[in-house]
């Protein structure tokens, strides 16, 4: 994949100083320039090389961010907001933005500020100095009508939705060795958050999205409202909890490992999806659900149709046997899958015309039915985790667990209000 748009400010003026491991951006420096910052001047995103056509696997900024560096000035001080909506989400709109100095478009999230917002900006810094992770380019907390925000500046990403690009194809056929480079790439961004030891919980075809409509765009991956820092679990402190056939019990698995293969299940649907246009767990060509296909996902019972999986290799089946095993502990790790040869050898994956264009096409008003099912599915795998830990937490002595315990958010943090939206006349500059 190729021609990465820079992800600072400006690319011109955006540079990387590698030999300290350390980014700077004509951002960083402007408001250097301005001392207006909080004094840390840590940025998260630096301008990065242009890609060439070659993968390069799990880069890193190298930065190893704990947290994102919260700008407490205005975000009208360093961009012009606009009307224009790129998207719409849980959490409200997802609006344009323009860097006042450079003119650059950027993407702008508003969310309330309460710890699971901060939890999101602070994850999905932390993981943004991937190539296929969407970058975050600046984070502003300030406040609009008595209500504290985050407003975060993001690349913005002008190729649409993964599986919007496919269905648009017309004539020219989507193939399997295309589809291994699309899950190589997903792959290595789940690979480069896992190291990290932060569990995304929320891939799906929603939040895999193009940085623009060109051939060689880049896919990333967005969305960190659900991601969760993998190694502040104590799996040791949980004791046994109610559980479906379906999961197995994070203290069976460890927590660290159940939060981190809800993503692996997530890769798996996502590559049976490619290879053939239709979900794993539906009847005939994405009908909808009937309560008998409930019951198969809880038991695992999938297959691999004719026609559209005649032609598909062995090797792809294989690994989706392995993404999508029920029990977790059977599941394939992102590490696993990296080195599953239809992933590592993606290049060599036959050239198979799919099936996959023409039955997007055909279940397109099947398609948001398919999105809930697997919301609710990526939703009932976190609910189950995070169902043992609140158990165990309210009934331990653990003095640890005790203190967590404190801190856990409650579900009123869910943000469920819509955006504040910045169309105050005075913070904005149309
Ligand atoms: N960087 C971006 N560039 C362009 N559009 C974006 C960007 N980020 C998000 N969007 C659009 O905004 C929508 C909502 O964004 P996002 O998924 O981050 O918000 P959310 O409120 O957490 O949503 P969800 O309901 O998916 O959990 C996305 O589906 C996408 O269409």
């Amino acid at each position: 994949m190729g021609n990465e748009q820079s992800g600072g400010v400006n690319s011109k003026s955006n540079h990387t100083n590698q030999a300290n491991g350390k980014q700077t951006t004509h951002q960083g420096q402007l408001d250097k320039d301005k001392n207006k910052g909080n004094g840390k001047n840590r940025f998260f995103v630096g301008g990065r090389k242009k890609e060439g056509k070659s993968k390069t696997n799990g880069q890193s900024s190298g930065l190893g961010m704990e947290g994102a560096n919260y700008h407490k000035y205005p975000v009208t001080n360093d961009y012009r907001i606009s009307r224009k909506v790129l998207g719409v989400g849980i959490n409200g709109k997802v609006v344009e933005c323009e860097h006042r100095r450079s003119g650059e478009k950027y993407a702008l999230k508003v969310l309330r500020d309460v710890p699971k917002a901060r939890r999101e900006v602070d994850l999905h810094s932390a993981a943004s100095g991937h190539s296929h992770v969407v970058k975050v380019v600046d984070v502003y907390e300030n406040t609009y009508n008595d209500v504290q925000c985050l407003l975060v500046v993001m690349e913005s990403m002008k190729g649409g939705e993964l599986f919007t690009r496919i269905q648009q194809r017309g004539q020219q056929a989507f193939t399997e060795r295309e589809g291994a480079s699309i899950m190589y790439d997903i792959c290595s961004a789940v690979q480069h958050l896992h190291r990290q030891n932060i569990a995304h919980r929320d891939i799906k075809p929603e939040n895999l999205l193009y940085t623009d409509e060109n051939e060689n765009a880049s896919l990333k991956l967005t969305d960190f409202g659900f991601a969760k820092k993998t190694d502040e679990s104590d799996p040791n402190g949980l004791a046994t909890a109610c559980f479906t056939p379906y999961y197995c019990a994070p203290e069976v698995l460890g927590a660290e490992k159940y939060d981190k293969s809800c993503d692996l299940w997530s890769i798996g649907v996502v590559m049976y999806i490619l290879l053939c246009g239709y979900p794993p767990f539906y009847s005939a060509h994405g009908q909808p659900m009937s309560p008998g296909m409930k019951a198969k996902i809880r038991t695992g019972q999938y297959t691999f149709p004719s026609p559209e999986w005649d032609c598909v290799s062995e090797a792809a089946k294989d690994l989706i046997r392995k993404l999508l095993k029920t029990d977790p502990s059977q599941r394939y790790t992102i590490q696993q899958t990296m080195e599953h040869k239809w992933i590592t050898h993606y290049k060599k994956v036959p050239d198979t015309p799919l099936f996959t264009t023409g039955i997007l096409n055909e279940q397109k008003e099947h398609w948001g039915e398919m999105q809930e099912e697997m919301e609710k599915n990526l939703a009932s795998m976190r609910v189950v985790n995070e169902n043992v830990q609140i158990k165990n937490l309210a009934e331990s002595n653990n003095r640890l667990l005790q203190k967590r315990k404190q801190q856990q958010l409650k579900p009123a943090d869910v943000i469920t209000e819509a955006s504040m939206e910045v169309e105050r006349s005075d913070e904005m500059d149309t």
